[in-house]
């Protein structure tokens, strides 16, 4: 399949845009005119450097409102064509893409509008070039590829085709079905974007929330299927209007543009084989290794310089210290199959904090190539010569996924690194064995700057095929926090990612928000007595909080005094009930834990509001009331 990418998708200047576009590995561009306009480069220039960088240039676009006019108004849209076919013969780009007239066309006549198109068609044949006509979802007359292919076979001239563009078929819910209709010859380009769902005028719609494929809610895979049966070989192009795109890093936005691309090749020839076998098309289609989704977490790491305040809560949930690396400051934590490790030397930014997540996956060498192919960035850690090598990459937010080997029994590979293992307390003093009630980890809650949420959602679900369940809203008095968890299918692992508030950009922590492991225990109540008898700090609970709880529920009484005695939260749906509690925060991290009964799948979002209350009104001390 080959890769290009409209150069509006991305921040910066036309050079460094497509310096990003070959850095990323794209084989073309498209060349937005406006990027063009602004540019010092001349024509040539641009030309010369697409050479140099090994990248073709694929389109010109756009050209617009040429068809269905009045006839001096076709003279004069004839003469602009002119004028950028020359431009075009000076870049070196065979073809122009055509929007549908949304501005200036008054005839709505398809044979009149197909004859204008051929007379742009013979224009164009004297240049050497081709137009793409492509129906704009709020295009006057013209808004439907279907119609838009209609009337390109009435203007019947080889130098006249369309451009498909999946969010305007898509958007309208026109069915991409019909593409394999259309001869493979006509199909003079395709551009791809994906879009989340919304209540919008398609125009606002398609300028300002585009994403890439995989990133939205489109069945890209369903239309991609279509185009490789109609025998299309041209260019797949990304096209993404997207206001956040625009704004940041061009190099970071064109590997997250190029990872949209792999990850849809992959998808749609899977797709392919499972619903067409082995027939053969033109657009050959590359696969990666794939991988089986992660079936647990194998632990958690958490950066400190001063491990005691992580300790000191660890020990306090029933944790056991199971004993030093051998040869870094670094510590390993666990209760039941719930592995922290507390590292000394990944010190650095807001800690405590959570720096890695490791997950348990059947083939770390498979999963860890596959992570690279998909453009991830390879974390290297020292190690020693007799250590486990560890896979790892690094996720879009900087914590670093380690790819571990999934043992029979749950035990760590790595594990014996540690040791040995001296019942400790928290600052190294001797403590009680506890009873280990926490059992593993359920999930882990990653922060996500608001910038690189739509990035992360494909990361996961790309490198390590984790599935995004349907996003929540959560107030907070810091804004609307944006809830997304990405889960593999039996649960094994659950990853809750949330779109930190801008607010705390400026605030202490410079941009870091808590982030947190919830832990599993068998026996939440007996596990928040026995952390209460060890001296935790719970998150508290405000008195209002089960007052609603009492209402809503009906609730056993002595039950009821014992959540709001023990600050712990409750949830039910269905037959399934949730009880969790969490720890205070220690720098940039805290601990949440959990006790799912009757297959409660949910992570008390009811809740969510409450803790983050809390945890804002703990971030500023004390809460202030009016004298009076
Ligand atoms: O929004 C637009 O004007 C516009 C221009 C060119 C395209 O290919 C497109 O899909 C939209
Ligand atoms: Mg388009």
């Amino acid at each position: 399949m080959r890769t290009s990418i409209a150069t509006v998708c991305l921040s910066g200047t036309l050079e460094e845009k497509m310096r990003a576009c070959a850095d990323a590995g794209f084989d073309g561009i498209e060349i937005f005119e406006p990027d063009l306009l602004v540019s010092p480069s001349s024509p040539e220039q641009i030309r010369a450097l697409a050479d140099t960088l090994g990248l073709t240039l694929d389109l010109y676009q756009p050209f617009r409102d040429f068809e269905g006019v009045e006839a001096p108004l076709l003279e004069a849209n004839l003469d602009r064509a002119r004028a950028k076919f020359e431009l075009m013969n000076r870049l070196g780009i065979e073809t122009m893409l055509l929007c549908s007239n949304v501005g200036t066309a008054t005839i709505d006549d398809d044979a009149a509008a197909a004859d204008q198109l051929r007379r742009l068609g013979e224009l164009a044949a004297g240049y050497g070039v081709k137009v793409a006509y492509e129906a704009l979802a709020w295009g006057r007359y013209v808004n439907d590829f279907e119609h838009a292919q209609r009337i390109v076979d009435l203007a019947d001239h080889p130098q006249i085709g369309t451009c498909l563009d999946s969010f305007h078929i898509l958007s309208r819910g026109w069915d991409p079905a019909a593409i394999e209709k259309i001869p493979a010859e006509k199909i003079f380009f395709v551009q791809l974007a994906d879009a989340p769902e919304l209540s919008l005028d398609v125009l606002s719609w398609s300028r300002h929330y585009r994403v890439f494929p995989g990133e939205g809610a489109f069945d890209l895979v369903r239309f991609m299927a279509h185009l490789v049966r109609s025998g299309y070989n041209g260019p797949v192009s990304l096209e993404i209007f997207n206001d956040v795109f625009r704004q940041t890093a061009e190099d970071r936005t064109a590997v997250d543009a190029m990872r949209s691309l792999i990850w849809l090749e992959e998808r749609t020839a899977s797709y392919l084989k499972e619903h067409d076998g082995g027939t053969h098309y033109p657009m050959s289609l590359a696969t990666l290794p794939s991988v089986a989704e992660p079936t647990g977490f194998n632990f958690a790491e958490v950066k400190a310089g001063n491990p005691d305040a992580v300790s000191a809560l660890l020990y306090q949930l029933g944790f056991s210290f199971a004993g030093g690396h051998r040869t870094k400051p670094v510590q390993l934590w666990t209760s039941g199959a719930a592995r922290v490790i507390i590292n000394g030397q990944q010190a650095g930014g807001m800690e405590p904090g959570i720096s890695a997540l490791g997950l348990d996956v059947q083939d770390p060498q498979a999963a860890a190539s596959r992570a690279v192919q998909l453009r991830a960035r390879p974390v290297s850690r020292r190690s020693q010569a007799d250590e486990q090598v560890l896979q790892a990459v690094f996720a879009p937010d900087s914590t670093e996924v380690f790819l571990c080997e999934a043992t029979a029994d749950g035990t760590a590979a790595w594990a014996d690194e540690f040791g040995p293992a001296v019942q400790q307390g928290p600052g190294g003093t001797a403590g009680q064995p506890a009873q280990p009630l926490i059992s593993a980890i359920d999930h882990i809650n990653l922060s996500q700057p608001w910038q690189h949420f739509d990035e992360a959602v494909l990361f996961y679900e790309s490198t390590l095929s984790l599935t995004p369940i349907a996003s929540q809203e959560v107030p907070s008095p810091m804004g609307l926090v944006r809830s997304q968890v990405m889960r593999s299918a039996d649960g094994g692992v659950r990853l809750a990612l949330n779109i930190a508030p801008l607010i705390v950009e400026s605030g202490p922590g410079g941009g870091e928000y808590p982030q947190h492991v919830a832990f599993t225990s068998t026996d939440l109540v007996a596990t928040a007595r026995q952390a209460a008898e060890r001296g935790l700090q719970f998150l508290p609970v405000p008195a209002n909080y089960y007052e609603d709880l009492a209402a809503r529920f009906r609730l056993n009484p002595g039950f009821l005094a014992e959540l709001q005695e023990l600050n712990l939260l409750y949830d039910r749906d269905g037959d399934g009930e949730f009880l969790h509690f969490y720890t205070g925060t220690v720098g940039n991290v805290f601990f949440e834990v959990v006790e799912r009964r009757g297959g409660y799948e949910g992570y008390g979002a009811p809740n969510a509001p409450v803790r983050l209350a809390s945890q804002y009104l703990a971030s500023r001390g004390e809460p202030k009331r009016k004298a009076g």
